[in-house]
This record gives C-alpha cells, sequence and structure tokens, in this order.
C-alpha cells in the first residue's frame, strides 16, 4: 500500500473515545501537517495539551462542548453527517493551550494541527460564518466550506477547508501543486485530506504526483482513509454514483495558498 495513503485504524484511548486516524510526525513524511479524527461517545471526554502546535478542531458530526481555559463554548455542530453539506462549527487553539471536549450526542470530530510558537486569541468559527464556495463547471463541480482559509487571520500556519464532490465529478482539479516556496507565484504548502463517501461502500481515486514524477501514486481511497500530499499534484475522481467529501489541512512556512496548474492541463480551465 502507498505511503501516501493512510487507513482508518480504531485506537481506544478511554472509554468511549476512539481514535481512527492519527497522523503525526512521526508516521507521516509530513513536517507542518498533523491531524486526527477522535470519535466520541456521549458523554465522553478527551483533552489535549497543545505543545508548540496550534490546533482547529472541527465539529465534523454530533454535538460537543469545547473548553479552552476558562472559556466554555457549548453545543458546537450542526450535523448528523457531512454529507448533510451544511457548514459546522470549529474552535481555532493556539499553540500551549489545552482543550477539553465533551460530546454532547455521539460526535466524530477532526483535530488540525501545525506547528506554531507565537500565541493567537482563541476563536470560535461560527458555522453561519463560514463561506461556502461553488467552484468549476461541467464534470468539476464542487462546493468548498472555507472554514479556516488564507484570508482569515486567526491562526499562524493552519489552513482548513471541507471539499464536496458531486457523482462523477473532478476536484483539486486540473491538478495543481503547492510545493515551492515561490511567492508570489506559488507557496510551499502540505497537505492531508481525510475522505468520506456517500454511500460508505464508495470509494475515489486520487493521484499525486510530481513533475519529475520522483512521487507518482495514484490510490483507491475509502471511506474513512488519509491521503497526504508531501509535495505534488493531488487531483482526486470520483465514479458516477458516489458524492465525495473531504477535509483538507494545510500548512507550511508562510500561510498562503498560492496553487500552480499543472501546465499539461491546464487548459480544462478555458473551456
Ligand atoms: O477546489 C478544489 O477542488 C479543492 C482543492 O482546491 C483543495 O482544497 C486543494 O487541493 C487545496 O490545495
Amino acid at each position: 500500500m502507498s505511503k501516501l495513503l493512510q487507513k482508518p485504524e480504531k485506537q481506544e484511548v478511554a472509554e468511549g473515545v476512539t481514535i481512527i486516524q492519527s497522523v503525526t510526525k512521526g508516521n507521516s513524511p509530513l513536517e507542518y501537517v498533523e491531524f486526527k479524527i477522535v470519535e466520541l461517545a456521549q458523554g465522553a471526554e478527551y483533552s489535549e495539551l497543545l505543545i508548540k502546535k496550534e490546533c482547529c478542531i472541527v465539529a465534523l458530526t454530533g454535538k460537543i462542548n469545547v473548553t479552552v481555559g476558562e472559556d466554555v463554548y457549548h453545543d458546537l455542530g450542526t450535523r448528523d453527517s457531512v454529507f448533510d453539506k451544511v457548514p459546522t462549527d470549529s474552535i481555532y487553539v493556539s499553540n500551549d493551550r489545552g482543550f477539553e471536549l465533551e460530546a454532547i450526542t455521539e460526535a466524530r470530530v477532526a483535530l488540525c494541527y501545525s506547528p506554531s510558537d507565537k500565541q493567537l486569541p482563541t476563536k470560535w468559527i461560527k458555522a453561519g460564518d463560514v463561506d461556502v464556495e461553488h467552484r468549476g463547471i461541467l464534470s468539476n463541480k464542487r462546493m468548498v466550506h472555507n472554514i479556516l482559509p488564507d484570508s482569515a487571520p486567526y491562526a499562524n500556519s493552519l489552513l482548513v477547508v471541507e471539499v464536496y464532490t458531486e457523482s462523477g465529478n473532478w476536484s483539486s482539479y486540473p491538478p495543481h501543486k503547492h510545493d515551492r516556496d515561490n511567492l508570489p507565484n506559488e507557496s510551499l504548502l502540505e497537505e492531508s485530506y481525510y475522505h468520506e463517501m456517500n454511500p460508505p461502500q464508495g470509494f475515489v481515486f486520487q493521484r499525486v504526483y510530481t513533475d519529475d514524477r520522483s512521487i507518482d501514486e495514484t490510490m483507491s481511497v475509502e471511506n474513512g482513509d488519509v491521503v497526504l500530499v508531501p509535495a505534488g499534484y493531488h487531483p482526486v475522481g470520483v465514479p458516477d454514483g458516489y458524492e465525495s467529501y473531504y477535509l483538507n489541512v494545510m500548512a507550511g512556512p508562510t500561510r498562503t495558498w498560492k496553487f500552480y496548474n499543472d501546465p499539461d492541463h491546464e487548459w480544462i480551465l478555458n473551456r
């Protein structure tokens, strides 16, 4: 199996708390992005202390309370399934702070991390404030929830977006990359993809490749899988009959998303 594809693995860390994905510097080729999916049974609690990293807590499904220091954010989360296709609530927590999650209902939570050493205020990113963007035409249609885009100044490094791709469509397409620190033309951002499909037995294909093909992997991606993009282009194709959801975390030395389209395929934008 590709080193860029990480399958879900259930790890019960406390009663009612199961980590199903955990991307760390220790188990991945990424330097800037770390990621977890935590599933909580109703009433379960999970806490963490962030050492030299910032975190965006995304209430993927179910309802949670989040405590950061003295502040409690109640009743976060808007969906039973990510395929309800409405934005959800998130909390940005800066480095060297602790947080606690408490599940009001059964919940699935994404924890998106990147290195950080300059403390910023905690930020409640309310569902109603998330910008919803429709991109693309023909078979390249997708909907994006901009949870933590580069225009939002709340984080030091982190960028977080959710992307829905319709059945039989392509996204992150035409293929683009952001692996050179060459601003203003291109920024260096690593990326992770946490995938879900509707219905859940579905699959998508994701290719990760560089110009020199030192990376060139085409992966069959299933529900709950994570794809890691240390460098290169990273398009996603969705088979007929299935809808795709993915949560992207990006981070790098400069918090700007400046991508470069594969010149071979850029013509697709001009149809
Ligand atoms: O527009 C899309 O299809 C989503 C992608 O831009 C995705 O968020 C990504 O590849 C970011 O680099």
